[in-house]
């Protein structure tokens, strides 16, 4: 199938879109991949948007702020697969499915909330392909954490990239995830603690950059380790998974540690609390991994990569270094889970999310005018 997948993520820098070909199993090919970044403007709205969806207690809720941060969502998202086939030179009806993630605003596993911004009806009608959305809904209320949900997509990349076992895939968004790969295609998955999103809250703050590009402020500063040391005793890293995160979970406390602290050694200390709280994440894995591989925006940032490879005794590379994409992997996991989401395949485990038992999820919207029965819940 050829699939389009598309990733608003917690740093509410933009819109990743990607294309792939797959059985929901192999991935077939990669094909061309999008950015649309949000505008200053844009990101303002959006994170208006988080802070009101700290209130939401109903799943539907969008009031006020929120709706017009969804239609910003749904308008981004549109244009951006347009101009995608455009650039592939592919018709909307030579497309299979669009797996439509969303902006999460609130992820609360353990009150079973989590809510994605984005109407998929909406979205299947204006492109005219069908659209699978809502994917963590269904794990949640099955009682998994709805969280991480590519751990899937991260095994199909460690076998066709031939990683040797075990291996670990980690994505340092705005909050950190991991994927174990063992023997047989054996998972196990979870958040480990922060990604960019508490250095580029720094950076706005500090000197109104979106974040540190590349690492070069944090590569200057020195890591306060009275403050690290502090941080680190959060009960949620010796937590045992399944765990995921609220991208605002170490705010209050870690803004306020670094606060007396000069730009460059807030942003280092910060840095370290990424490269450490990923570092103890092999704590919770069956065994140490033998290979790590980056991807996420994080991938980019030299400090963080420099901070890893001290604390990984074994060689950390980029998903650029594996020939994948650092930005367009999250993308090209939502394509993939699309194509699962409508085969019935399962995208989450209780390895993964700790669901009790494994979970396809995902709402399949498809455009009125195309057959009739297109429409299924599942
Ligand atoms: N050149 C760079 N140097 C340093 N950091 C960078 C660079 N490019 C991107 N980043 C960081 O990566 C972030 C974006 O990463 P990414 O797009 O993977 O996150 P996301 O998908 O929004 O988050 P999540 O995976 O948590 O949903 C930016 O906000 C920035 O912090
Ligand atoms: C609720 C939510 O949007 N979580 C994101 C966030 O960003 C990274 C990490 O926290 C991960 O758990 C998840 O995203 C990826 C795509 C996932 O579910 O696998």
């Amino acid at each position: 199938m050829r699939a389009i997948g598309l990733m608003s993520g917690t740093s509410l820098d933009g819109v990743d879109a990607a294309l792939i070909e797959t059985d929901g199993e192999a991935i077939e090919a990669f094909g061309p991949s999008l950015y649309r970044p949000y505008s200053e403007a844009e990101r303002g709205l959006l994170r208006a948007a988080l802070a009101a969806g700290t209130e939401i207690t109903e799943r539907s809720d969008r009031t006020g702020i929120l709706g017009e941060a969804e239609t910003l969502i749904n308008q981004s998202h549109a244009e951006t697969v347009e101009n995608l086939l455009k650039m592939a030179g592919v018709r909307p009806s030579h497309v299979d499915v669009v797996g439509f993630h969303g902006q999460t605003v609130i992820h609360k596993p353990a009150i079973k909330l989590t809510v994605q911004l984005g109407d998929g009806p909406w979205l299947a009608e204006r492109l005219g392909i069908a659209v699978v959305h809502d994917i963590r809904a269904a794990d949640i209320e099955a009682g998994g954490q709805g969280a991480p949900v590519v751990p899937v997509f991260h095994r199909a990349l460690a076998g066709a990239g031939k990683l040797p076992e075990p291996a670990a895939i980690l994505n340092i968004g705005g909050v950190a995830n991991v994927t174990w790969v063992g023997p047989g295609g054996d998972l196990n998955a979870f958040d480990t603690g922060p990604g960019n999103a508490l250095l580029d809250d720094l950076m706005r703050a500090r000197n109104g950059q979106e974040f540190d590009k590349d690492g070069e402020i944090a590569r200057r500063g020195t890591t306060d380790k009275s403050v690290l040391y502090a941080l680190l005793t959060s009960d949620f890293f010796a937590k045992k998974p399944p765990k995921s995160l609220d991208r605002f979970h170490f705010h209050e406390k870690a803004l306020t540690a670094v606060a007396h602290l000069s730009t460059e050694d807030a942003a280092s200390t910060l840095v370290d609390f990424t490269a450490a709280t990923i570092a103890l994440s092999v704590q919770h894995m069956k065994e140490a991994p033998k290979r790590w591989v980056v991807a996420g925006g994080g991938a980019r940032n030299l400090a963080i990569l420099a901070a890893l490879r001290e604390r990984i005794a074994v060689p950390v590379s980029t998903a650029e270094d594996m020939g994948w994409s650092i930005d367009a992997l999250e993308a090209q996991a939502f394509a993939y889970l699309a194509v699962r989401s409508l085969k019935g395949l399962p995208n989450t485990y209780p390895s993964t999310t700790g669901v009790p038992t494994p979970v396809s999820g995902g709402v399949l919207a498809g455009p009125k005018s195309s057959s009739g029965n297109r429409m299924a819940v599942r």
